[in-house]
């Protein structure tokens, strides 16, 4: 690892602009620059078709900027060290230019030869772009060069494959940075010290204590533009593939020998390869799926999935998935790692239940009502912290038992709010720290666990689509996955950080 943490660089964002630049890489390097953690000697070339003056694209910073955050003082200054390059990726012969104004920033800015990509723009021009920059010796420079990717890394394994091939030729594995926001997330990355920094858990961590794990990631939002990507997508593509299993594996490796890149990233590994495969005849005994249907949200109607523009009327798509895990090592044999996510949920949320088991006798019994199980709950967004779910005597005479919760929120400690996860992974980026970017192998562990389902799914139409109102928790069959088992979807809106 080459950590430095003042580094300067060109930063040469294709797809500059659209959506993501838009809403949250300009915002994130505003920050940076803001909190002073971004070299004054820095420079920004955005690329993308469409004609613009520097001025012009100039302008579009400070307003995406502006949106976005409330306090701007700097921007004029941040503003003026970014670039315009009006460029068809698919133009070979349009990569010269773009060479000669890099070298040109190079000099001007004294930027010493470092240059971070970012390919901010549809996958399919992913290999192709990277490819050029090294056929047209944009990545011949004196000082670091990295690549930064964004999801999706593909389509399955052997696409993801074909991809890491390209890439590849042109970047080293430690020079290409994978993006999975979710390993930018405050709480995610907290699931480590959570873990690690406390003598009271890591004995528990284990099939002894631990009955299941449930992680959730509902999200309100439908579809919205993305209707095109995402009917070759779905949510397992689009959710499990990555920020789910990224999650799981964050919460079942074990300790690494030390905090650094590659002892953590090999951790995860070991967990993934641990996954029992499920396929064939399994899968629908594993994992349910979800389409939405129309249905009212906060008190507004909104349109089924097939409803919506771009999408077929007869789409076999999942928007909603939901699965069984099962980790086949020591520590995990016979505990369920329960996931789900959906669009056009009851909430918007992220959160990890950690079901503990139950004592062994129950003193309190003689009360109507069982002990609750212990929990603890790691709230990922949209509120930051951990509850721990106990029981404690309830006040007056008698000995009856009553949950009690323990709270810590996360956000407002420290009287700011926590930086968004582009924020912390552009600066990890800068700074040579590929921590929390997937490695290759993590890639294809993922992309080989569902592609299994995908087969099956793809080969077999739902006849039962749209099975799931909007505003809802996800179809029936979601709750009866985990009915089999005696267990039950905690629900994510009664477990917050801030519940008084
Ligand atoms: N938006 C989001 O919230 C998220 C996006 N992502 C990923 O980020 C990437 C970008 O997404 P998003 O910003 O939403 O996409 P958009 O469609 O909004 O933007 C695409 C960008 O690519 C440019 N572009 C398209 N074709 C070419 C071409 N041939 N040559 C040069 N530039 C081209 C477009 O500009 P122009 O038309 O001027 O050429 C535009 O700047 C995708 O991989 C997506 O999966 C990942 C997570 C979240
Ligand atoms: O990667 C993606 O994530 C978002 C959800 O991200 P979050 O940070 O808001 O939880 C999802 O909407 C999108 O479909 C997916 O591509």
């Amino acid at each position: 690892m080459n950590q430095n943490d003042n580094q300067t660089a060109l930063i040469m964002i294709f797809g500059a602009t659209g959506d993501l630049a838009k809403r949250k890489l300009f915002p994130s390097l505003y920050k940076l620059f803001e909190k002073d953690k971004l070299s004054k000697n820095f420079a920004v070339i955005g690329v993308a078709r469409r004609p613009l003056t520097n001025d012009e694209f100039q302008q579009s910073i400070k307003e995406s900027v502006k949106t976005a955050i409330e306090k701007e003082d700097r921007i004029d200054e941040f503003a003026s060290h970014f670039y315009y390059h009006s460029h068809d990726v698919t133009d070979s012969a349009s990569y010269a230019a773009l060479k000669n104004m890099a070298s040109d920033l190079d000099n001007h800015y004294q930027l010493n030869g470092n240059r971070i990509f970012y390919l901010a723009m549809a996958p399919e021009f992913f290999g192709s772009i990277a490819l050029h920059l090294k056929s047209d010796g944009l990545t011949d420079v004196r000082g670091f060069k990295r690549l930064v990717i964004e999801k999706p890394f593909g389509h399955d394994l052997e696409s993801a494959k074909e991809l890491n091939d390209q890439i590849r030729t042109a970047f080293s594995e430690d020079e290409i940075y994978r993006i999975d926001h979710y390993l930018g997330k405050e709480m995610v990355q907290n699931i480590e010290v959570i873990r690690f920094a406390n003598a009271i858990f890591e004995p528990l961590w284990n099939s002894r204590f631990i009955s299941n794990i449930q992680v959730t990631s509902s999200e309100i939002l439908g579809v919205e533009e993305r209707g095109r990507y995402y009917e070759n997508s779905g949510a397992l593509r689009d959710m499990v593939q990555n920020h789910l299993l990224q999650m799981v594996a964050l919460l079942a490796m074990e300790p690494p020998i030390r905090l650094n890149t590659e002892e953590i990233r090999s951790e995860k590994v070991k967990v993934l390869r641990a996954l029992r495969p499920i396929e064939g005849e399994e899968v629908n005994k594993y994992f349910v799926r979800g389409q939405y249907d129309e249905g009212t949200i906060n008190g507004k109607t909104v349109p089924s999935y097939r409803q919506e523009p771009m999408v077929a009327e007869n789409s076999n798509t999942e928007t909603f998935v939901a699965g069984k895990l099962l980790i086949d090592n020591f520590r995990w044999a016979g505990v369920p790692f329960y996931i789900r996510t959906g669009k056009r949920m009851a909430a918007k949320s992220t959160k990890i239940v950690i079901q503990f088991k139950d004592v062994p006798m129950n003193l309190y019994y003689q009360t109507e009502q069982p002990l609750n199980p212990n929990l603890l709950v790691i709230h990922i967004q949209p509120e930051e912290g951990v509850t721990i779910h106990l029981n404690a005597k309830k006040a007056g005479t008698g000995m009856e038992a009553t949950p009690i919760k323990l709270n810590y929120a996360n956000k407002g400690i420290d009287g700011i709010n926590t930086p968004e996860a582009y924020e912390k992974l552009l600066y990890d980026c800068m700074r040579g720290d590929a921590t929390n970017f997937t490695h290759w192998d993590e890639v294809a562990l993922s992309w080989s666990f569902t592609d299994k389902i995908s087969d099956v799914w793809e080969n077999h139409v739902d006849e039962s689509f749209p099975n799931y109102k909007s505003g809802t928790m996800g179809p029936k069959c979601s709750d009866e996955l985990l009915e089999k088992d005696g267990y039950f979807w905690w629900p994510v809106t009664n477990l917050e950080v801030n519940d008084k």
